[in-house]
């Protein structure tokens, strides 16, 4: 038996009868920039046709996200569609589980995030970045103004090797030049050009899961991912249990993640996972330890780039240290301009755009500002029947006019100073990080948000103070974005996800 009706919305018409916007969607360069256009003509709660006739509900009113996320697993869940996509290339993980398999599955793996977690593995951060230090000097060294170096790649490696090590004591040793399956893998993804056909299959196998078995060049390259993947969380799960059977290596295995987890899982019956659940959680955090935090560090240093008198003022902040690093406490509050750049870049660039989902059942999603329907009547909320596609487009909310005021496109760290102390703009009535949405929020919001944050910071404190960065031909470079695992920044003109800049030593 049918439930109550959705709430027919506005929106934008439909192109074609068959595909509905998909094509649009998928062509599009930008779809924030859309999203946002459609949200200034039909509202903050709005619908998009998409292929055969299925539609997406979009929401930017804050109201009505924070009760979305609030909502996840009880109401909210992962379409089945993207759940099969998720199991083909991570496994049975957090990422994949819903209900009480999520809630156990997470309820293992918080204590590997927490504050004192973090604090410890901190040092593996800046480990990870002075390695980089010292080859960069070396390139540099012969060089009086400088070397263009490619930063993404760079940052690549900080991000493997961080993840390896404080994730499962596992040095992939990526920043000393070795290659592995993973990292060809991974390395094969970014370079790879999608072709139009290739991306449109991609989105039309959200809808049509059976598409995911045809073997398009990008599929074969997540399937080779996934395979490669496999191998390492099958090694790195016996070794770490052979070393805990032999007390070899204990210490270190143990302020790992997953070195935590399996503490966790001979102990305490509650939190028991299987072993391919714990082979699973190793690809989850490499794939989501991995690539959101790379692509977010080489925002930075783009930023930073574009912005010189930026990229001076935190390095400023930064000498205070001297040539000594500040610890986890200074690096979460006593450096207010570092924490600002960093919110700033997650606000502008958030690694993940935005959260699909679908309702288990029905909903009445409230509203902050009311919308207009087709038939014109005003209303407070919206009701969503079970089933309904509903999207949240993080980046557009980030980058909204709307809610983070005329500037809102613009990378201006200083606004981060008058949203701590009295925010005024409406974006105020977003939940989440800060009023961001980057890590989301709710019972599903990211794990690895200290993780991150401790990353970002003790390496961008590192690469700032040391060395100036510049684009080779000016601020004005042009960027695009190359869609790898998540979408990759690239300068215009590149092949595949690459951003040279020009390195100089600091003085
Ligand atoms: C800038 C860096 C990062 C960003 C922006 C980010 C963002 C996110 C987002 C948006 C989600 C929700 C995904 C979804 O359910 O659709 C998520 C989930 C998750 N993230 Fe992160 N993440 C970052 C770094 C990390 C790191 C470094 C780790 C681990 C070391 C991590 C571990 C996780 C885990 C385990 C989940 C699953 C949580 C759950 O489903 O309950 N993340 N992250």
């Amino acid at each position: 038996q049918r439930g109550p009706r959705s709430t027919k919305l506005n929106g934008p018409p439909s192109t074609s009868r068959i595909l509905g916007l998909s094509r649009e969607l998928v062509q599009t360069s930008d779809m924030s920039a859309v999203y946002e256009e459609w949200a200034a003509r039909y509202g903050p709660a709005y619908e998009v046709p998409l292929a055969f006739g299925a539609k997406k509900i979009v929401l930017t009113d804050p109201k009505a996200l924070a009760h979305f996320y609030q909502s996840e697993r009880s109401v909210y869940v992962k379409t089945e569609n993207d759940r099969l996509f998720i199991d083909k290339i991570f496994g049975r993980g957090i990422v994949w589980a819903e209900g009480d398999v999520h809630k156990r599955q997470r309820k293992a793996l918080t204590p590997g995030f927490s504050n004192a977690a973090i604090r410890r593995l901190t040092s593996v951060f800046y480990d990870s970045t002075y390695k980089l230090k010292t080859l960069w000097d070396t390139m540099l060294e012969t060089t009086s103004d400088g070397g263009i170096i490619e930063v993404q790649e760079w940052m690549n490696r900080i991000a493997l090797d961080s993840i390896g090590i404080a994730g499962f004591s596992h040095d992939f040793h990526y920043l000393d030049g070795q290659n592995s399956a993973v990292t060809a893998a991974f390395k094969a993804l970014q370079i790879a050009e999608t072709s139009f056909l290739s991306k449109l299959m991609f989105i039309l196998s959200l809808t049509f899961p059976f598409l995911m078995n045809i073997p398009t060049p990008r599929m074969r390259l997540f399937w080779e991912l996934r395979r490669s993947l496999n191998v390492i969380a099958e090694r790195l799960y016996a070794n770490t249990r052979s070393e805990k059977d032999g007390d070899v290596a204990e210490e270190l295995t143990d302020q790992s993640v997953i070195g935590l987890l399996l503490k966790a899982e001979v102990s305490d019956a509650e939190v028991y996972m299987t072993q391919e659940e714990v082979v699973a959680q190793i690809n989850v955090l490499l794939l989501a330890g991995y690539e959101t935090t790379s692509v977010g560090l080489t925002w930075a240093l783009i930023e930073l780039a574009k912005h010189p008198e930026i990229q001076d003022e935190l390095r400023k902040e930064l000498a205070q240290f001297g040539s000594g690093d500040p610890s986890w406490d200074q690096l979460v509050s006593e450096l207010p301009f570092l924490d600002a750049v960093v919110l700033e870049v997650l606000r502008v660039h958030p690694p993940i755009p935005e959260t699909l989902r679908e309702a288990i059942q029905d909903d009445i999603i409230p509203l902050g500002t009311p919308v207009v329907t087709p038939s014109g009547e005003v209303i407070s909320s919206i009701a969503v029947a079970k089933g309904s596609a509903v999207l949240a487009p993080i980046r557009c909310i980030n980058r909204s006019e709307a809610l983070w005021g005329p500037d809102a496109k613009e990378f201006k760290p200083e606004r981060w100073v008058e949203v701590k102390k009295e925010m005024k703009l409406p974006a105020k009535e977003l939940q989440g990080h800060h009023h961001l949405l980057t890590f989301h929020d709710g019972p599903r919001t990211c794990l690895g948000k200290l993780f991150a944050l401790a990353e970002f910071k003790a390496a961008l404190s590192v690469l700032v103070r040391n060395f100036v960065f510049e684009f080779p031909d000016g601020p004005e470079t042009q960027l695009e974005t190359h869609m790898a695992i998540v979408p990759r920044p690239k300068v215009v003109g590149q092949t595949g996800a690459k951003v040279p800049l020009r390195v100089r030593r600091a003085e």
